[in-house]
C-alpha cells in the first residue's frame, strides 16, 4: 500500500510534504474543463475525482490515490489558469479591488472507492492599476494559477485579506484532505 499524489503542481508536493505523508506523483492524462455547466464547487469535485480515478488506473488497487483542482470563481463565473497573457491581464483586472472565492475539491481513491470534499477561502484584491497588473503579469508567476495570482508568490502583494484557509488557496486544503484519509483508514495524527 502506498499513497500517490496525481498532481503537477510543486505546491502541492511540498504541502503534502508538510504534514509528513510518504507520497510518490503519478500525474493524471485530465485535461479541466472548467466550461462545465455545474456549478462552481462541483467542476471543483469532479476535476479532483477524474484526477484521482485516472491516476488510480496506473496503481495498484491497494494504493491510495489524492487528486485535486483549485478554481476562482467570481459573480459565478470560473477562473482557471490562464491560456496566455492577454486573458491573466483580464482575470486580474477583473479581479482587482474586489472579493472572490477560491475553491479546492480533494479526492481520495482507494480501489472502488472514492471519497471527496472541498474548501473555500475568501480572498480580497487590491485596487490594482493596469500598470501594476502588466508588471506583475510580466513577472511570469501567474501563467500556472487559477485566477493568474499565487498568494504563497509576489502575489501576496495583491492580496489585502483573506478569510478561511490559506492552504486551499495555494491549491490542497489539509483539513479537508486529512477528514478524507481517514476514511480510508490513514489517520495522520
Ligand atoms: C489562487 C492560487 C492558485 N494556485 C495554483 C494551485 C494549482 O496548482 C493551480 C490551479 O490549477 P489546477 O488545475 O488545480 O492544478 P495544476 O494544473 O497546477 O496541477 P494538477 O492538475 O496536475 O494537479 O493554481 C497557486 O499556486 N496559488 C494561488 O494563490
Amino acid at each position: 500500500m502506498g499513497i500517490i499524489l496525481a498532481s503537477s503542481s510543486p505546491r502541492r508536493q511540498q504541502l503534502l510534504e508538510l504534514i509528513g505523508v510518504d507520497f510518490e506523483v503519478i500525474v493524471s492524462d485530465v485535461e479541466e474543463d472548467n466550461t462545465k455547466d455545474m456549478p462552481p464547487h462541483e467542476l471543483a469535485l469532479t476535476h479532483a475525482r477524474d484526477k484521482a480515478v485516472d491516476t488510480a488506473k496506473r496503481a495498484s488497487n491497494s494504493d491510495i490515490i489524492i487528486g485535486a483542482d483549485t478554481i476562482v470563481v467570481l459573480d459565478g463565473q470560473v477562473f482557471g489558469k490562464p491560456a496566455d497573457r492577454a486573458e491573466a491581464i483580464r482575470m486580474l483586472t477583473a479581479l482587482a479591488g474586489r472579493e472572490h472565492s477560491v475553491i479546492s475539491g480533494v479526492a481520495v481513491v482507494m480501489g472502488q472507492q472514492v471519497f471527496s470534499g472541498f474548501n473555500t477561502t475568501i480572498v480580497r484584491i487590491r485596487p490594482l492599476s493596469p500598470a501594476q497588473i502588466k508588471r506583475y503579469v510580466d513577472s511570469g508567476e501567474p501563467m500556472d494559477k487559477a485566477g493568474a495570482y499565487a498568494i504563497q508568490g509576489q502575489g501576496t502583494l495583491l492580496v489585502e485579506s483573506i478569510n478561511g484557509c490559506y492552504n486551499n488557496v495555494v491549491g490542497l486544503p489539509l483539513g479537508t484532505l486529512s477528514e478524507l484519509l481517514q476514511q480510508v483508514g490513514v489517520d495522520l495524527l
